[in-house]
């Protein structure tokens, strides 16, 4: 059996691997999607049993947080592993389990080279005014500053849409709409990411399944005292109580959500703040961007929910953003009308595909 490329995914709710050709373009061999395990012992268990772990050539890993200094993707290293570490406190959602994989995977397949690709460095270019945090300059040094996620999926799908709709098109002024269980969007412009509704963390932005997404902070202010919450409550209530899940009480999933919607009004009413918040995060993003030429809808509930990409494009004709019923409910490549000043598309984003390909580069190095 010929040498292969292991990449993993480990996302906030799920895991998720693929295994690909090593030499040349990646092609995918296998993929599949771990629910959470407990341990990086037991993911790599669960690996070596679906028979993806034999004749690595390399192995890639998503790190969502690379801090300041890690500004493109590079083999792992003992001085990376260390620098790594110090940013935790930035992404306990994330990065602990990350480095935690990285280390059972060097234990376990020696002398296998590893790849981190950061979901950062696709906002390494933010404009000052963009990145900068309105808090006292002195934080600043500290890196308290907004970095921006999701960068592996947004190159993945630049590249997407550069390779279906061509590079004059990649260079306009594209609103990308990463909506999973984390979601997230990114103003680009002639291929560079001009803002984020990410920020410090992935708690902020665009409510999510079950984070806050951006919060008047005076809220968390209000609790501290009120209610004597420590910073792991605090943690606890933006990362994991919120969102969706806490304003519906029942589910942080759109699909659950959508079937209770008609008999349970708090899961309409989160499915309206969702819908309501994208749209309001799109007028944001193309005012960054002062027009709108394409929108591109990707993550799970992005390319699976068109019900869901109806309701966030109401009201946005002004911007020129219409959808064609029939395109859209077939979650088509392109869903807005034939002549539409602004193209509406749904890419199938893969992080892992983009995994594969960086390490694949690196590894001909
Ligand atoms: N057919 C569907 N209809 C509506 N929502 C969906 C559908 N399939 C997936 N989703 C939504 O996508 C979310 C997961 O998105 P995904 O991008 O896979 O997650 P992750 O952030 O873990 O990578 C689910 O929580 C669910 O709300
Ligand atoms: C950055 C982030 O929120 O990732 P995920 O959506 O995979 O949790
Ligand atoms: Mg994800």
């Amino acid at each position: 059996m010929a040498a292969h490329i292991l990449t993993i995914n480990a996302g906030s709710s799920s895991t998720k691997f693929a295994t690909f050709t090593a030499g040349g373009a990646p092609q995918e061999i296998s993929h599949g999607k771990l629910e959470r395990l407990d341990s990086a012992g037991a993911v790599l268990d669960e690996l070596e049993a679906r028979g993806a772990t034999t004749q690595l050539a390399g192995i890639g890993h998503r790190l969502v947080h690379g801090g300041s200094d890690r500004v493109a993707s590079e083999l792992v290293t003992p001085e990376l592993l260390r620098d790594l570490k110090q940013l935790e406190p930035l992404d306990p959602t994330h990065l602990p389990a990350e480095l935690e994989l990285i280390a059972a995977c060097t234990e376990r397949f020696p002398g296998v080279p590893q790849v981190a690709c950061f979901d950062t460095a696709f906002h390494r270019g933010l404009p000052t005014v963009a990145r900068t945090l309105p808090i006292p300059r002195r934080y600043q040094t500290q890196g308290i500053r907004r970095y921006g996620f999701h960068g592996i999926s947004y190159e993945f799908l630049m590249e997407e849409l550069a390779r279906t709709a061509g590079a004059e098109v990649a260079r306009g002024r594209i609103v990308l709409a990463h909506l999973g269980s984390g979601a997230s969007m990114a103003a680009v412009h002639n291929g560079s990411c001009v803002d984020t509704t990410m920020g410090f963390t992935p708690t902020g932005g665009l409510v999510m399944g079950t984070r806050t997404g951006d919060l008047d902070p005076g809220v968390l202010v209000h609790l501290a005292r009120t209610e004597k919450l420590s910073a792991d409550q605090i943690d606890k209530l933006v990362n994991r109580e919120s969102g969706l899940r806490g304003i519906s009480e029942t589910s942080s999933d759109i699909r659950e959500l959508l079937a209770h919607e008609s008999t349970d009004p708090r899961a309409a009413e989160a499915l309206a703040v969702f819908c309501y918040q994208a749209r309001k995060w799109i007028g944001a993003m193309a005012a960054a961007l002062g027009g709108l030429d394409t929108l591109v809808f990707s993550g799970g509930i992005g390319e699976n929910a068109p019900e869901i990409r109806t309701r966030i494009c109401a009201n946005l004709a002004f911007l020129g953003v219409t959808l064609d019923p029939v395109r859209n409910a077939a979650s088509a490549p392109v869903i807005s009308p034939d002549g539409s000043s602004t193209t509406v598309r749904v890419i199938r984003t893969n992080e892992e595909a983009m995994i594969a390909r960086t390490v694949s580069r690196l590894l001909a190095r």
